[in-house]
């Protein structure tokens, strides 16, 4: 590592540990940076305070209903319109539904983690798609990438317009320099940066790997709690919301490059100035950060395992009530009581798609090759569940009261099959063989 870049992490992580934060989810927040940058009583006065200009960045239509409509009012130095026209360029490892290149695959699957990625390699460089299911065009669906980088993001910012990003990291912090202010997320919290809004990623330490679920759907809400009561799961007040913070080199300005994600396509535009230049700011299209050891695990206290659903920290609706686009699932370290009960996941076949990732030590149905970084599908209706070793185990263990707090795993639910990308079906670390794992369960039945 260069003294340059050591420098960067240093000053990062300076910066991240003296972040303040807006606590809440889905809240009307409003922050300003510079007192008196807020206009009161309405949105866009005849000239917003401070010379700045007022900007509507919408997350739903207009006319959404209350409960779902999103949007924040912005309060820049310049207006984002003042910009070249867009161009394209490569995609990179980024690929976006509808996911056509190889038939989707209804057998079990498993890859290691990422390769290293090469010197220089930034965030958005190091994006790869796995697969997802969907249409971005048709705001339906999800796409899966892992991301795997050495380098920040300098000079440059991305935004998604075909989606809302939950990054998950598993190795290494993140400093997420957003429109709407900063955060910082390393492994064991996840962010969210909803669709549209620009951000620059730098990294806490030398290098970053982790997952992000792209959702082109419904943006992400809190679950209904239903017979669970009014407490439970993920709690609104430990989602924090980033407080304005802008970028103002002054007169003359610092180009910056900002890469849009259209349709699949990337695109890119040279401003003349920081597009992270909002003073101020209020509403409800907000980034976020949330740490999932704050989540409150419940289960079982009598017998049986419980459906993976009691452990949804987000779900994005779909069209058809109960049925997610994607929900985001962690399997966080808990107690496990049951009693005459098999206490890893069960065998099943399941209608809906499942994604597995792992962020650190292991996970209570497979015994090994399930590994912190590599990840998991299990697309709709495959059979699986507990591999050979985990069934013998837990078949014949003494059922005290077990912690179960070596790991920290994670999976995005969706109600439609995922489809690999050709760069994932053909991955080197695709794991040939996974099926193995299943292999030698033996007849038990003794009629
Ligand atoms: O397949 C998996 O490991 C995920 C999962 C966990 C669980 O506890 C029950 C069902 C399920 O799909
Ligand atoms: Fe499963």
């Amino acid at each position: 590592m260069s003294e340059q870049q050591a420098g960067g992490i240093e000053q990062a992580r300076k910066t991240a540990e003296a972040l303040e934060y807006l606590t809440g989810f889905g809240n009307e927040h409003s922050s300003e940076a510079v007192p008196g940058a807020l206009p009161l009583g309405r949105n866009s006065p005849q000239r917003a305070p401070l010379g700045l200009y007022a900007e509507q960045l919408s997350g739903s239509a207009f006319t959404e209903p209350r409960s779902r409509n999103r949007r924040s009012w912005l309060y820049r130095i310049h207006p984002s319109a003042a910009h070249p026209p867009f161009t394209r360029i490569d995609n990179g490892g980024l690929r976006t539904a509808p996911f056509t290149e190889v038939p989707a695959d209804p057998n079990r699957l498993r890859w290691n983690p990422l390769p290293d990625p090469a010197p220089g390699t930034d965030f958005l460089a190091g994006l790869w798609t796995l697969g997802g299911n969907g249409d971005a065009a048709q705001r339906t669906g999800m796409a899966i990438h892992l991301y795997a980088a050495n380098s920040p993001m300098t000079d440059r910012v991305f935004s998604d317009s075909d989606g809302e990003l939950l990054i998950v990291p598993e190795r290494g912090g993140l400093l997420l320099r957003t429109e709407l202010g900063l955060l910082a997320a390393r492994p064991g919290e996840v962010a969210l940066i909803p669709r549209g809004v620009r951000f620059r990623v730098e990294l806490l330490d030398s290098d970053a790997r982790g997952y992000v679920c792209e959702n082109y759907g419904q943006p992400f809400e809190l679950p209904d709690l239903g017979p669970i009561g009014a407490n439970g799961l993920a709690a609104a007040r430990d989602f924090q919301a980033p407080v304005a913070a802008y970028e103002d080199p002054g007169a003359g300005g610092q180009p910056t490059e900002v890469v849009n994600k259209f349709c699949g396509n990337l695109w890119s535009a040279t401003y003349a100035h920081s597009p992270l230049d909002v003073v101020a700011w209020h509403g409800s299209h907000v980034p976020y950060v949330y740490d999932l050891r704050r989540f409150n695990v419940l289960g079982t206290i009598s017998y049986d395992h419980p459906d993976p659903s009691i452990f949804t920290v987000l779900t994005s609706p779909s069209d058809t009530a109960g049925l997610a686009g994607v929900d985001f699932v962690v399997f966080a370290p808990r107690w496990l009581v049951g009693e005459d009960t098999f206490r890893p996941p069960y065998f099943h076949r399941n209608v809906m798609s499942e994604y597995m990732g792992l962020i650190e030590g292991a996970y209570d149905a497979k015994a090994e090759g399930f590994v912190p970084g590599g990840g998991s599908l299990h697309n709709m209706m495959s059979a699986h569940g507990p591999d050979r070793e985990t069934f013998d185990r837990a078949s014949a263990a003494e059922l005290k009261p077990q912690k179960i707090d070596d790991g920290l795993a994670f999976m995005f639910e969706t109600r439609w099959p995922i489809t690999a990308t050709a760069q994932a079906a053909a991955a080197d670390h695709l794991q040939r063989g996974y099926d193995d794992v299943w292999q030698g369960l033996e007849r038990h039945f003794r009629p």
